[in-house]
């Protein structure tokens, strides 16, 4: 009989905590679910009763999807310290013992008391003694690794400085699932300051590729909604990344780490209601952010407050009525003095025209054949106006002079029309001109987003019609709620008739019964999330954006719109920009916006991409002239990417081959090629491999990308196609290449049709 294994023993020992942590877990969710239950159950008698009834099953239903996210990898670990008796365990969710009194059995990797678990080091221990790190698999526990922070630890000298290394090791080193996963287990403490910094304000997170900035932004999100959980609750938080494939990339991380409440988009996705994501000429997208369109925008607007040509004549009533070019700019003018937006302004153009055409009417009919004043009173005029008020031409002639707009109108319009956009572009080059010109029926590209929610804040709405039937809905809940308390209180009757009630009200009345009909709003039961996503105009606690370096000019304005407080995380990197309209660095685009108000931290450490190819990747990123340094890596694999020199009309067939070879491999599969070539070589690749995936969902099959499609994703192998045709398709052509390279985790192949570039002369060729 061996002598039992004193690891066993600590494996054991452990096995019965985690046990109890999800005995204890599993009895929260009971009494969760039976609260659940019984708010489900309730019928409430008065609209305020269901109001409760309803913040009630959302709350619990919440906590169940909370604590169902928690089970996977509840615990993972345990701070030993110097001036306690007891543990303490570190997991996805803090739990308290029955009784709450002492050391909480589980806390939360968010709590401050959790900090230690990611930033204690053997210089700065923060009273910790030991780390140890919990490996479970399921409800078991499978493992256990220590650090001790003891500076006299004789190992001491043989460590990389970072936190759990042979735990992050092996969870960097792990085949990818096409899903992003939470890194809760594994934070670094340059990613841990980041993720726990101030709310407020702009916080920049620079980092190259693979340094964490999306993990680190998702974390971010996570610890502001558990720092901040009743504010962000009303007001919600808004994450932006660059394209709907790595919204469902990512999709999975915040839910995984008990989350849901978050409104997730791609700028395409950030107008209610609107698809916008056609692809257009990275030129054109880039002439549709520059700040100039805000000008552009606003002269389109003006430009439909017309004036006409020459006069036109109406019929009212059979009469003849002649509208001059002056009687137009009059209607201009008072028009443009009753609001700064267009459709706000529109009643009052519509006013305008009724009366010159009234005034005109009343001219003519009231004429004096003998020449003396006119023979129409002031009752006659009023009736001869609600006569022209009636009459469609003077609608016709109103809508002429000022239409009812919306934003697709105006844009939609606008860039259709060659004379249009000649007038709302004046001083531009013709090319820069041309590039804006479309059909009509053309759709919706993400660089229109911002146009159009530009459009949106020049005309308003003309919410008139709206306004009234408010007013009429407000005092039918007027009148129903003192009725109500008139019941009540036996009191007297009151003659509703009357349009004007407040008359009939003493002080006191009005106040009792506006409390009470403001009881009777219906109220909306959709969550923060929803509402906002729905909403133009919400203005968020909080604004996340990945991809930073991405948002053109116009961009920024709808962004900042949402987030008047200016509190943000912004994450990126300037060195992987790829459009024109882009970053090259952060002060040239944050300064038209923000002027200086905004801090920098930065990642230094890349844990996606092995040495061997980061090497690679560092010299296409010098030789595109970057300022930036590429990040170091943490780990290498020993594989040395490669290059395969091809012949242009072997070309696809070699791809096709090069990734029937990868795909045999574990893990996830990429080909990156220039546009040009998407076509050609997703077709080689379905034929080669049936399982490719067309539409973007990275978790069936080998995806072909282009290097803007494949940005801030990652997989276990990567081909690229064509590094030259890279290079030149693309405006930033190098750093889509170093975008490109950058996206593998294990194995890079380069296949090329004639030489190739300088630059990756570090390829092994094969
Ligand atoms: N502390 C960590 N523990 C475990 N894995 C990590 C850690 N930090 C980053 N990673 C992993 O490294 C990979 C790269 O992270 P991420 O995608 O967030 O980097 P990025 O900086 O956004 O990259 P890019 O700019 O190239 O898109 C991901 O698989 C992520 O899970």
């Amino acid at each position: 009989m061996r002598d039992p294994d004193p690891q066993d023993a600590e494996l054991a020992a452990e096995q019965a905590y985690v046990g109890g942590l999800h005995r204890r877990l599993d009895e929260l969710r009971a009494r969760t679910v039976a609260r659940l239950s019984d708010a489900l159950a309730l019928v409430p008698h008065n609209p305020q009763a269901i109001g409760e009834r309803d913040a009630a099953v959302e709350l619990h239903a919440q906590r169940i999807v909370a604590l169902d996210a928690a089970d996977h990898g509840l615990c993972f670990g345990r701070l030993d310290r110097h001036d306690a008796e007891v543990p303490r365990y570190i997991g996805r969710i803090g739990l308290n013992t029955e009784d709450g009194r002492e050391e909480p059995l589980l806390v939360d990797w968010r709590a401050p008391a959790a900090q230690p678990f990611y930033t204690a080091t053997p210089l700065h221990d923060l009273g910790v003694r030991r780390r140890r790190h919990l490996r479970t698999r399921g409800r078991t526990v499978v493992g256990l690794t220590d650090e001790t922070l003891d500076l006299s630890d004789p190992d001491l000298a043989q460590r990389s400085g970072l936190a759990g290394e042979s735990v992050l090791l092996a969870a960097l080193n792990a085949t990818r699932t096409g899903r992003m996963s939470d890194i809760v287990r594994t934070i670094q403490a340059e990613q841990d300051r980041i993720i726990r910094a101030d709310h407020r304000g702009v916080l920049v997170v620079q980092g190259g590729p693979g340094t964490g900035k999306t993990a680190v932004a998702l974390h971010r999100a996570a610890y502001l909604l558990y720092t901040h959980r009743e504010r962000l609750a009303r007001s919600g938080l808004l994450i932006v990344g660059p394209s709907p494939t790595f919204l469902g990339y990512i999709a999975d991380v915040l839910p995984s780490l008990g989350e849901t409440g978050v409104v997730l988009t791609d700028l395409g996705g950030l107008r209610p209601g609107l698809d916008a994501h056609a692809q257009e000429a990275p030129k054109v997208a880039e002439v549709k952010g520059r700040p100039a369109m805000v000008r552009v925008v606003a002269t389109a607007v003006r430009d439909r407050q017309a004036v006409l040509d020459k006069p036109v004549v109406l019929t009212v009533d059979g009469t003849p009525i002649r509208f001059a070019k002056a009687d137009a700019a009059q209607v201009r003018s008072r028009a443009r003095g009753a609001s700064r937006l267009h459709n706000e302004a529109r009643p009052a153009a519509v006013r305008a025209v009724i009366d010159i055409v009234a005034r005109k009417y009343a001219d003519k009919l009231g004429e004096n054949v003998l020449g003396g004043a006119n023979l129409m009173g002031p009752e006659d005029v009023a009736a001869l106006r609600r006569e022209v008020a009636t009459e469609p031409a003077v609608h016709a002639l109103a809508d002429r002079l000022w239409p009812r707009l919306t934003a697709e109108r105006l844009i939609g319009e606008l860039f259709s029309s060659r004379r249009r956009l000649e007038s709302a572009t004046k001083g531009w080059s013709g090319t820069d001109r041309e590039l804006l010109l479309r059909p009509a029926s053309a759709p919706w590209t993400p660089a229109d987003v911002p146009l159009l929610e530009e459009a949106d804040e020049l005309l308003g709405v003309d919410d008139s019609a709206e306004r009234d039937r408010e007013r009429r809905e407000r005092q039918r809940r007027l009148r129903h709620a003192q009725e109500t308390l008139d019941l009540l209180h036996g009191s007297r009757s009151t003659d509703w008739e009357t349009e004007d009630e407040s008359e009939e009200l003493s002080a006191g009345d009005l106040l009792d019964a506006e409390g009470l009909a403001g009881r009777h709003e219906e109220r909306d039961s959709r969550s923060t999330a929803q509402r906002a996503a729905a909403d133009r105009t919400w203005t968020y606690g909080h604004v996340i954006v990945d991809e930073a370096q991405e948002l053109s000019s116009m961009a920024w304005r709808v962004l900042l719109r949402r987030i008047p407080t200016r509190s943000m995380t912004l994450v990126g990197d300037v060195a992987q920009t790829s459009t024109l309209a882009g970053a090259t660095s952060w002060r040239e685009v944050l300064e038209p916006h923000l002027g200086s108000t905004w801090r920098l931290e930065e990642l230094t450490v890349n844990y996606r991409t092995p040495a061997e190819i980061m090497a690679v990747a560092a010299d296409v990123l010098a030789a595109g002239g970057a300022a930036a340094s590429a990040a170091e890596s943490v780990r290498s694999t020993g594989e040395l990417p490669w290059s395969h020199q091809v012949t242009e009309d072997g070309f696809t067939g070699a791809v096709a081959a090069a990734a029937a070879e990868y795909d045999a491999e574990d893990g996830t599969l990429a080909v990156i090629v220039p546009f040009s070539r998407l076509d050609a070589v997703t077709a080689a690749v379905r034929q080669a491999l049936p399982s490719a995936s067309g539409d973007g969902d990275l978790t069936s099959g080998p995806v072909v990308l282009t290097p803007e499609g494949s940005k801030g994703l990652e997989f276990d192998s990567v081909l690229v196609g064509d590094p030259v045709g890279i290079i030149a398709d693309g405006v930033r052509g190098h750093n889509d290449l170093y975008v490109a390279l950058t996206r593998a985790t294990q194995r890079l192949g380069v296949v090329h049709p004639g030489e190739l570039p300088p630059e990756l002369k570090g390829l092994d060729p094969r």
